[in-house]
């Protein structure tokens, strides 16, 4: 039976050594703020507030959520980001995907005062995540390298294939493992025997968003599996993209569904902001 990777306990932990952090910075006079602009009402989307709002709670950050109508504008989204931009009290902004049809993404990403970003999805940032450099790192990439590096998961030498190339993890995690010296192929809906590429593979990671689409026979036996997916199945049941119940039995690690990446993408979210909030205090944090 595969070890479980377990998400939620690693991000309490990460939770209480954030809580120190902020009550230092409350201390020096700065509260951690952290503003979410939601477009519509994509329902990924709105697990993510839920959750998100939870735990800053809990560690003290300050959050300001702007719920905006679907039918908003490229311009009326551009004037929001304008007003976070230029507002000192906030230090982090984040706006989630997608966006509706009517808004250029890559515009509204561009717009984003890259030292605020704490996606890291602004190409000054995904530029230097891929130079090796990176000033911040994407949420779900980083909650998974945390996740690995806390069960000693090494990466060095290990052929990894990530299935998905998308800007949110994908891409980002690609250019991270790669840091990290792993072997690193990005497979997506054009990819010909998806399956015998990710039987070879010494780390799976499923970021598709099709209910448990790997089963054993994607697998290697002893693989690592990480299971990005969130979806519901039709007993509207939440469920990643690995059938758990099967993998388990060929896996060595496994991320649940939930309680794996997800609560780790947040505790990034969280120390992302809070990491910002520190560089605009002098004399502490790292950089
Ligand atoms: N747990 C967490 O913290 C997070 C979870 N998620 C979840 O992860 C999943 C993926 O999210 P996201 O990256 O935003 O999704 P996108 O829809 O942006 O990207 C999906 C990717 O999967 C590829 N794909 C689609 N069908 C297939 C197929 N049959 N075979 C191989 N590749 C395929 C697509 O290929 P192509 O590029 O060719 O279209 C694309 O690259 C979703 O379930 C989402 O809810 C997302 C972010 C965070
Ligand atoms: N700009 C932007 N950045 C994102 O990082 C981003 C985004 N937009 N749009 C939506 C997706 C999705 N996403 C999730 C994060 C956490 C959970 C999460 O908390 N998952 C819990 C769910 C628990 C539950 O409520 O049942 C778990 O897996 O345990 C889910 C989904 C971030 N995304
Ligand atoms: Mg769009």
């Amino acid at each position: 039976m595969a070890v479980k990777l377990d998400g939620k306990k690693l991000s309490q932990k990460i939770a209480v050594q954030l809580q120190q952090d902020v009550e230092k910075l409350k201390f020096l006079g700065v509260t951690p703020k952290l503003a979410v602009v939601l477009v519509g009402d994509d329902p990924a989307s709105q697990v993510y507030v839920r959750n998100k709002r939870r735990m800053a709670q809990k560690i003290g950050i300050e959050t300001s959520d702007l719920t905006l109508p679907a039918a908003t504008s490229e311009a009326e989204l551009l004037q929001t980001i304008a007003k976070l931009n230029q507002d000192s009290t906030v230090h982090g902004i984040l706006v989630q995907l997608p966006l509706p049809p009517q808004i250029n993404e890559e515009t509204i990403i561009q717009a984003i005062n890259p030292l605020k970003d704490v996606d890291g999805f602004h190409p000054y940032n995904m530029g230097k995540l891929f130079m090796g450099d990176p000033y911040a790192i994407p949420c779900t990439p980083n909650g998974i390298m945390q996740l690995l590096s806390e069960y000693r998961i090494s990466l060095t030498g290990k052929k990894v294939v990530i299935v998905g190339r998308s800007k949110i993890v994908g891409r980002p995690l690609a250019a991270l493992m790669i840091n990290h010296n792993a072997t690193v192929t990005v497979a997506h809906s054009y990819t010909k025997n998806l399956f015998e590429l990710t039987r070879r593979a010494d780390i799976l990671v499923a970021a598709v968003g099709r209910a448990e689409m790997f089963t054993q026979t994607a697998i290697k036996s002893g693989a690592v599996v990480v299971d990005v997916g969130i979806n519901r199945n039709d007993a509207g049941k939440l469920v990643g993209d690995v059938d758990q119940m099967k993998v388990a039995d060929v896996a060595s690690y496994l991320t649940p569904v939930p309680g794996g990446v997800g609560p780790m993408t947040i505790a990034m979210l969280m120390k992302q902001t809070v990491k910002f909030a520190e560089r605009s205090v002098k004399g502490i944090g790292n950089d």
